[in-house]
């Protein structure tokens, strides 16, 4: 009998498709940093019985249906508005994402963007690299403390609550917005439950940490940028897409809030001249909030175990189910 056959989106390292292989046919675009045209993975998937896929990877509606004889769709991510989970779900093929293993990885590159733009650190290299460097002068590269300042995390999930036991450590006074209330996070780390008008005009640090959704596309908007203090930091480490770009560049553009940190963008990768770039109170950096070299190497073991295990005709540990 032929083996299942598995299409990997990415290069990924030998002991990964050693151990798919073992079960597996193994076809693979053999680029690490290059993405597989949509076109070669749609022809992938009409034959596929699993895709080991990645955020960049974007697999809609069209690409299911003509999907033949495929089983599980195995995202190297907790995020997985890349794809079209109804109509995987329509056709009984899993989808599998990565919960957990990333997110004290995750946690602690939000926290670094916080800190970053708060103590103006991208400035300081730069002045440094330019030779502009002058006499050590009382307000210069002044910043905003970040000990005891309030933080405001919008989606309390595992990332947002490991970003708040974080916040403890600096003292920080934790708000928070959710679906749901977090009773236990509340209890465990001092974090109270406020409506979104209160965690925007108090917050001294504004994080976004909800998952990209129809209900969560621009849920940061002029009105929301308005709303927030002058002196405040915006901090995106979820996807672009929870954010307009155009009113976060003019509320930094017109002082409306201090600063932002970024680590994700509406339409990655963004290039040089992206408008945001141009201004020295952003933080930007190239979506690698879970790129550890550990966090990483678990994310892929963990996606290549859901394929096994949908192959073998078992859930996989971790499915989505919306
Ligand atoms: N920058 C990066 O490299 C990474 C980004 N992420 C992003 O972080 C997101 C969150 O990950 P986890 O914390 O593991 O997910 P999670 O599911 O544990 O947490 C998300 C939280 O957001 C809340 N939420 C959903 N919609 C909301 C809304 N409209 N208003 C308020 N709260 C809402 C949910 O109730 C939940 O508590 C992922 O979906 C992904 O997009 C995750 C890992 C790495
Ligand atoms: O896991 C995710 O959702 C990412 O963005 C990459 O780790």
């Amino acid at each position: 009998m032929s083996k299942p056959y598995v299409y990997l989106t990415r290069k990924m390292p030998q002991n990964i498709t050693d151990q798919l292989a073992a079960a597996c046919d193994v076809g693979m675009w053999e680029k690490a940093e290059e993405p597989v045209p949509q076109h070669i993975l749609k022809e992938e998937m009409k034959t596929a019985d699993a895709v080991f896929c990645n955020v960049s990877d974007v697999i809609d509606k069209d690409m299911i249906d003509a999907a033949e004889q495929l089983k599980v769709i195995a995202t190297m991510a907790v995020g997985y508005n890349n794809i079209d989970v109804k109509a995987a779900q329509e056709k009984n093929i899993y989808v599998a994402h990565t919960p957990g293993v990333l997110t004290e990885t995750t946690a602690d590159l939000t926290f670094a963007l916080l800190m970053a733009s708060a103590r103006r650190i991208p400035e300081g290299i730069d002045v440094i690299k330019n030779n502009e460097w002058g006499a050590w002068a009382p307000f210069f590269l002044t910043g905003q403390d970040i000990y005891q300042a309030r933080l405001g995390i919008i989606g309390m999930g595992r990332i947002g609550e490991a970003v708040a036991k974080r916040g403890t450590g600096f003292d920080m006074d934790i708000v928070y917005h959710n679906r749901t209330p977090k009773k236990e996070a509340e209890q465990r780390l001092g974090a109270r439950l406020v409506d979104m008008d209160e965690l925007l005009q108090t917050s001294d640090f504004v994080c976004v940490m909800t998952p990209y959704t129809k209900e969560t596309h621009h849920l940061i908007d002029k009105q929301a940028f308005d709303k927030m203090k002058s002196s405040a930091i915006f901090i995106n480490t979820s996807r672009g897409g929870t954010v307009d770009e155009e009113a976060l560049y003019n509320a930094l553009k017109n002082g409306d809030i201090r600063g932002a940190g970024l680590d994700v963008f509406e339409n990655e990768p963004i290039s040089a001249d992206h408008p945001l770039l141009s201004l020295p109170n952003v933080t930007a950096l190239p979506h690698i909030g879970s790129a550890s070299e550990t966090t990483r190497k678990k994310m892929a073991e963990m996606t290549a175990n859901h394929i096994l295990q949908a192959l073998r005709g078992e859930t996989p540990d971790y499915i989505v189910k919306e």
